[in-house]
């Protein structure tokens, strides 16, 4: 994988047209390729890795804005899932998987059922700064829902997006649990990792469901 040398104060300049055709390499291995991870890749990768690294790309934040009518809602009430919006100020943490060899074909060909055809992502080429050595940036092939496709809701009130999610399942599950784990992964992360949206969500959420986060009122109810 491409290794620059980048400032940790400047972004990465952006690869050039003929570098960002197709999804790069490493360059130490010329089969090997790392996939980033943001939403449910980040705890259920579900495709054959060698190695993984949890670290953040800078330049998109991350946002409940792609419907879902498969994994987490169905047709009469699509769940929400997330997806990267393009922000110069963003920073979005996440999972970088390499694949090598064989895997990097297997994990294209699941990852294209279970993103594209069945999500409505597209594939798009970051720069991944691993948590453990943000000077030695990565190249990475992450899924991204576009506001051209059809499954694509865009923005909404947290409230109203919490509000979804709270009524929403699909074969994969509850859209609930989607969100908690993603919620579970950030608590991992550290301190240094925020993410706004996704806490105004989950504390959207908590309000909405007393019982979910008990305070000495609600108890004394019981
Ligand atoms: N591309 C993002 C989002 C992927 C995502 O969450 N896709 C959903 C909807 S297509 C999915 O695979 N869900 C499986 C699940 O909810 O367990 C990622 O890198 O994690």
């Amino acid at each position: 994988m491409k290794q620059e040398s980048a400032s940790l104060n400047t972004p990465p300049p952006s690869p050039s047209p003929a570098q960002s055709a197709h999804p790069s390499r490493d360059d130490g291995d010329p089969q090997a390729l790392w996939i980033f991870g943001y939403g449910s890749l980040v705890w259920r990768p579900d495709f054959a890795y060698s190695d993984s690294r949890v670290g953040f790309v800078r330049g998109y934040s991350r946002r409940f804005w792609q419907g879902d009518t498969f994994h987490r809602g169905s047709d009469k009430m699509p769940g929400r899932v997330v997806t990267l919006l393009e922000d110069h100020e963003g920073c979005t943490w996440g999972v970088a998987y390499q694949v090598r060899d064989e895997q990097v074909s297997e994990a294209l060909k699941y990852l294209n059922v279970r993103e594209a055809v069945l999500g409505g992502y597209d594939t798009k080429e970051v720069t991944f700064y691993p948590q453990d050595a943000p000077d030695q940036p990565l190249k990475a092939l992450a899924y991204v829902a576009t506001p051209q496709n059809p499954g694509y809701l865009g923005p909404a009130p947290e409230e109203a997006i919490a509000t979804q999610i709270l009524a929403c399942r699909g074969f994969s599950g509850h859209n609930l649990e989607y969100l908690l784990r993603l919620a579970d992964f950030m608590q991992l992360c550290g301190p240094q990792a925020q993410d706004e949206h996704l806490a105004a969500i989950v504390d959207a959420v908590g309000t909405m469901l007393p019982c979910f986060c008990p305070t000495e009122r609600a108890l004394a109810l019981v």
